[in-house]
C-alpha cells in the first residue's frame, strides 16, 4: 500500500495525535535486529487525564447513535484491516517479534473480533420483568458502560487490545488504551490510525502511552473508566484488581491473567498427532502465549515413543529471522524476558530436569528446550514460562495425569489427547480451566466462543456475547402506573 501510515511518535488524544507531556521517552526496538523503529514522548497525568475527558464527553454522542451507525464505523474498520493487512502484519513483526506465521494468525484475530464486534450493535437486548406490586411495570434496560480503560500486553498486542477495544465501542463505550512499552504502535497506535480512518469520532477512541509505573495507577484508580480491562501477568493484574475494586472510584475489573496450560496423552492417543499439536502449540511465538503449552504430561506406557518423536520433531524448527515465512521460532520481546529464559534453564538444570534438548542463545534468540524427567515441584512445573522452554512429566494412569494437570495455581486453557473423544470429554471436564481442547492443542481462541480463565488465571469472558455482558450493564426501571398504597 503506498500511503502507509506514519506518525507514531505522538499520542493519539481527544482526535489529536499530540506529542506526550512526560520527561520520559521510550524507544521502541526490533527484537530481532535490535535496530530502533522509533521514539515516544511519554504520556504524563495530565494527558491522561485529558484522554478520560475527552472519553467521557464523546461517549454520550456515540452511545445515541443508531446501532447502524456504530456498526459501520467497525465494518469500515475490517475493510481497512484488509486493504492494510501487509503493512499491519509487518509492524507486527518488526515490533513485537512475531514470526510471519504468527503474525498473520494475529492479524486474522484482530479482524476477526472487529467482524464479530461490528453486528453487538444490534445484540444487546434489554428485558421486562413482572411484579408482585399492582399497577408496576418492571424494565430492565441494558446499555454501555461509559468508559472502559483497556491495558494491554506485548505478546499479542493488535489482537488482545482490540479484543477489548472493538467491542467496547460497537456498544457504545468510549475507550482509552495503554498498550506495552515494548508495542506501543500494534498495541495501540496502529488501531489509532485505523479507528480514525473508519470514521470513528474524536475522543471517542484515545491512546496514551506511558510507563506502567508513572500512569499505571492513575490509570485504573481514575474517576472516568467504569471497567479496566487487563490482560498481563498475574501478579500485575493482582495489584489491578486490588486498585479498581477499593480505591476511590470503585470499577470492575476483566481480568486475563498468566496460564500454565497442561498438555495432557493418555495411553490411547494417536502420538503422532499429539507430536504435532504440542509442537505448534508449544514453541508458536517462542512459547510467548498465555495459552501455550506450559506442561507435557504423558502416560507411562507411551513416554518413551511421545518423547523421541517430539525431541525430533522440534529440532527441524527453523529458529531466526522472523519476516522469513520458514521460520518457526523467532526472538523473544526484550533482554528482561531472555533473562528471565536463562534462569529458568539454569533452574531446570539445577533441580534434576535431564536436559532432552538445548542450544546456544544468540541476542535474543532462544533455541527450543526440551526437559525430561520433570516433577511437579519444578520451577519449570510452578511458572508461567512465556519462552520456547518445555518440561515433560510422566503420568502412571489417566488419575495420576489428571492430579498433574490440576496442579496449579492457574486454570486458563488445556489440552488433552485420546483415540476416544468422549473419554477426552470426561477427563476435560475433570480438568480445573476456562478452556480445554480435546486433540487439538491449548492455543486456540475463535470471536464468538467464551476465552478466559479460571483460578489465578482471571476474571471474566472475551468475545461474543460474553463480550456483551463485559462491556454493558443493566439499569432497573420501575414504572408505577396506578397509585400506590403506602403503608406511612
Ligand atoms: N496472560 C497473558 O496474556 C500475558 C502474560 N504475561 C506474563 O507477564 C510477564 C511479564 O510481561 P509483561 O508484558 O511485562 O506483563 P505485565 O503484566 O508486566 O504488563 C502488562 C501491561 O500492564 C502494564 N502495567 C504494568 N504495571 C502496571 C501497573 N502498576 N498499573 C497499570 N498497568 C501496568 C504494562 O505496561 C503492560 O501494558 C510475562 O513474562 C508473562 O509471564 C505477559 C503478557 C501477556
Ligand atoms: O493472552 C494471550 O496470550 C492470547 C493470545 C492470543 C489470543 O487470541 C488470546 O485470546 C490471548
Amino acid at each position: 500500500m503506498s500511503n502507509t501510515y506514519t506518525g507514531f511518535e505522538r499520542q493519539f488524544i481527544a482526535g489529536e495525535w499530540s506529542e506526550g507531556s512526560s520527561q520520559r521517552s521510550v524507544e521502541v526496538n526490533n527484537p530481532y535486529s535490535g535496530d530502533t523503529l522509533l521514539s515516544i514522548g511519554l504520556a504524563d497525568r495530565a494527558d491522561l487525564d485529558r484522554a478520560f475527558s475527552a472519553a467521557e464527553k464523546a461517549q454520550v454522542e456515540w452511545a445515541a447513535r443508531g446501532p447502524s451507525e456504530r456498526s459501520a464505523v467497525l465494518k469500515r474498520a475490517v475493510e481497512i484491516f484488509d486493504e492494510r493487512q501487509e503493512e499491519i502484519i509487518d509492524w507486527l513483526i518488526r515490533e513485537s517479534g512475531s514470526t510471519r506465521l504468527k503474525a498473520t494468525i494475529e492479524w486474522s484475530s484482530a479482524r476477526g473480533i472487529t467482524q464479530e464486534a461490528a453486528g453487538m450493535p444490534f445484540r444487546v437486548h434489554g428485558t421486562t420483568q413482572p411484579s408482585d406490586i399492582p399497577g408496576k411495570e418492571n424494565r430492565v434496560y441494558r446499555g454501555p458502560l461509559g468508559v472502559v480503560g483497556v491495558i494491554s500486553p506485548w505478546n499479542f498486542p493488535l489482537h488482545l487490545s482490540q479484543r477489548s477495544i472493538a467491542p467496547a465501542l460497537a456498544l457504545g463505550n468510549a475507550v482509552v488504551v495503554k498498550p506495552a512499552g515494548d508495542t506501543p504502535v500494534t498495541g495501540g497506535l496502529l488501531i489509532g490510525k485505523i479507528l480514525e480512518e473508519a470514521g470513528v469520532p474524536a475522543g471517542v477512541f484515545n491512546v496514551v502511552v506511558g510507563a506502567g509505573s508513572e500512569i499505571g495507577d492513575a490509570f485504573v484508580e481514575h474517576r472516568v473508566p467504569r471497567l479496566i480491562s487487563f490482560t498481563g501477568s498475574t501478579e500485575v493484574g493482582r495489584g489491578i484488581g486490588r486498585a479498581a475494586s477499593g480505591g476511590q472510584f470503585i470499577k470492575n475489573v476483566a481480568l486475563e491473567l498468566g496460564g500454565n496450560s497442561p498438555f495432557v496423552v493418555l495411553d490411547d492417543a494417536d502420538v503422532d498427532q499429539a507430536v504435532s499439536a504440542a509442537v505448534t502449540g508449544k514453541f508458536l511465538h517462542q512459547g510467548q502465549i498465555c495459552m501455550a503449552i506450559n506442561r507435557i504430561i504423558v502416560d507411562q506406557s507411551v513416554y518413551d515413543d511421545f518423547v523421541e518423536r517430539f525431541v525430533a520433531k522440534v529440532k527441524t524448527l527453523q529458529v531466526g529471522d522472523p519476516g522469513d515465512i520458514a521460520t518457526a521460532v523467532g526472538p523473544v520481546i526484550n533482554p528482561k524476558q531472555r533473562e528471565g529464559l536463562e534462569e529458568k534453564i539454569a533452574t531446570a538444570r539445577k533441580e534434576g530436569a535431564t536436559v532432552l534438548l538445548d542450544g546456544e542463545i544468540h541476542g535474543q534468540l532462544v533455541p527450543p528446550h526440551v526437559f525430561g524427567d520433570v516433577t511437579p515441584d519444578m520451577d519449570i512445573s510452578r511458572e508461567e514460562i512465556f519462552g520456547p522452554l518445555v518440561g515433560i512429566q510422566k503420568a502412571r494412569d489417566e488419575a495420576h495425569a489428571l492430579e498433574l494437570a490440576n496442579d496449579t495455581e492457574y486454570g486458563l486453557s488445556s489440552a488433552v489427547f485420546s483415540g476416544d473423544l468422549e473419554r477426552g470429554v470426561r477427563f476435560a471436564q475433570g480438568i480445573q480451566a476456562g478452556m480445554t481442547h480435546v486433540n487439538d492443542m491449548p492455543v486456540n481462541d475463535e470471536p464468538h466462543v467464551p476465552f478466559g480463565g479460571e483460578k489465578n488465571s482471571g476474571l471474566g469472558r472475551f468475545n461474543g456475547d460474553w463480550a456483551i455482558d463485559e462491556f454493558t450493564t443493566d439499569h432497573w426501571i420501575s414504572v408505577q402506573h396506578t397509585p400506590r398504597d403506602y403503608p406511612f
